[in-house]
This record gives C-alpha cells, structure tokens and sequence, in this order.
C-alpha cells in the first residue's frame, strides 16, 4: 500500500543545456508571473538549470521571494580539490540549490557515467544537504526485450549503494525511459506505473515501508500539458521530470496545472 496524501508533486523542468543567464532570468519571472498560490499549495515546482545560470536564478527568487525552487544538473562526487571544470556539493549549497540532476541518461551515455560515479554523487549532494533527483531508466533495446524493471531496480540499487534509510526517505528518483526522451514517444501511463511502482516496492524491500512512502518518484520522457494528467493519475507516479516541455513557460505551466486537464 502507498502513502499518497505524503507525497507533494513535483515537476521540474530540466532546461538542459538551454538558456544563458539572461533568459534564465527572463524565463524565471515569466513562470513565477503565471503561477500563483494555489499551484503552490497542490505542487512543488522547480527549474533545474545550466551551472551558470544558479546565482543569477537565485539572486531574482531571493529578492522577489519566489516561491519557484532551483538546482543545477550535475555534481562533482567531491567536495572540492583538483578537479578541472567541475562543481561542488558545497558551491552548490552555498547558492541554496534545493536539488541536483544526478545520473541523468545524457550524463550516463556522453560523459560515461556508470553506477559507481552516480552512486559517489549520491553521497556528495546529501553529504552537502543538496537533494539529488536521481535518473533512472532503460534503452530501447532492453526495453524491446522486456527486461525494463530488472534493469531499472538495479541502477537504483547501485546509486543507493550504502546510502542511509534517513537519506533515501528525502530522495527523489525520476524514471525517464531513453528511448521516451526528447523523441516525443511518451510512455503510457501503465508503462510509467510499472516501473515507478516496482521501484517502490524495491524501496519496501531495501529499507521499510515507510521510507518507500516517502520517496517521490517522478516520470520523465516526452511530458507535456496534455499528456500530464493521465501519468499523474497513476498512483506511485508523484511528479514529472520536464526536458523541452519546460521552455516554453506556458506549456510548463499546463503541466503544473496538469489537474485542470482530463485524464486521456
Ligand atoms: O530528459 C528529460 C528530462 O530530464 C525529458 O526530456 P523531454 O521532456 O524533452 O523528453
């Protein structure tokens, strides 16, 4: 049994590598404009944005007191050192990120990021008390042979490897199938159900009932306001994680909205 009235949704949009810090503040403030208390109360809404942009996101919500949350896309597993052209845990909390994109598919197939690095950024964004939204999701090809859940399940297992109880209750885990990404194929609902409720069950297992209760686990891959409101209907799907839907800030707030639109 899940524990839905303890799940606030989330939908982040992740702008990728879009939008310098001028449009990023542009953008900020149309989305701030459009939404209003009451989206607030029913949704938590965050943008995830290009590393440059962050100071300029959160000079505008601290001064106009947004309620918006922001975080970057990406962390360093270290916390500060030799390492040329990479971010830190603490860079990150001392620009108040609420969350961090950790094991994106993008990160994992260009930048060859396997279990082991997803695992040590896990450590440093809660050893820095930055929330990672950790990605997870199959190809096309294991999907095609049917073997989503099993290698799902593990990429989970492997970014929580010695990650306490206590951390993974605040963790966020957003199911983006690649071959659902930036293709305009949406996965159906019962598709997102499936695996989004398998990594709850696994969270049961691993941890307790009460931890697996906890976790929002977010569907990604090809959402859009008029597709929203049919993943969200499903009961272990608490959010969603938005690539290019999440540009155009009228369509991010349809997807914010999504209770306005009919379950197709
Ligand atoms: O990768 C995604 C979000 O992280 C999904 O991207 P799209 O919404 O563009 O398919």
């Amino acid at each position: 049994m899940t524990d839905v009235t303890t799940r606030k949704p989330l939908m982040a949009g992740n702008w990728k590598m879009n939008l310098n810090h001028l449009e990023a503040i542009a953008h900020t403030q149309k989305l701030a404009f459009a939404l209003n208390d009451k989206d607030y109360k029913a949704v938590e809404v965050a943008v995830l944005t290009p590393f440059t942009d962050l100071r300029s996101v959160q000079t505008l919500v601290d001064g106009d007191k947004l309620k918006i949350k922001y975080g970057a896309q990406d962390i360093s597993a270290h916390d500060s050192g030799a390492y040329t052209g990479e971010i830190s845990g603490p860079m990150l909390a001392k620009l108040k990120c609420a969350y961090v994109v950790i094991g994106h598919s993008e990160r994992r197939q260009y930048h060859g990021e396997n279990e082991e690095i997803v695992n040590g950024k896990v450590k440093a964004a809660f050893r820095n008390g930055v929330v990672p939204i950790l990605c997870v999701g199959e190809g096309l090809d294991v999907r095609k042979a049917g073997n989503q859940v099993a290698y799902t399940l593990a990429q989970v297992e492997g970014a929580l490897d010695g990650v306490p109880a206590e951390q993974v209750e605040q963790i966020v885990i957003a199911y983006e199938p690649v071959w659902a990404i930036g293709t305009g194929e949406v996965a159906t609902p019962e598709d997102a159900q499936e695996v989004c409720g398998a990594i709850r069950v696994r969270l049961a297992e691993l941890y307790s009932q009460a931890v697996a209760d906890k976790v929002r686990i977010l569907y990604g891959g090809s959402v859009k306001g008029s597709n929203a409101a049919g993943i969200m209907a499903k009961p272990d799907v608490d959010g969603a994680l938005v690539g290019g839907a999440s540009l155009d800030a009228e369509e991010f707030v349809r997807i914010v909205r999504y209770r306005d639109q009919a379950v197709s």
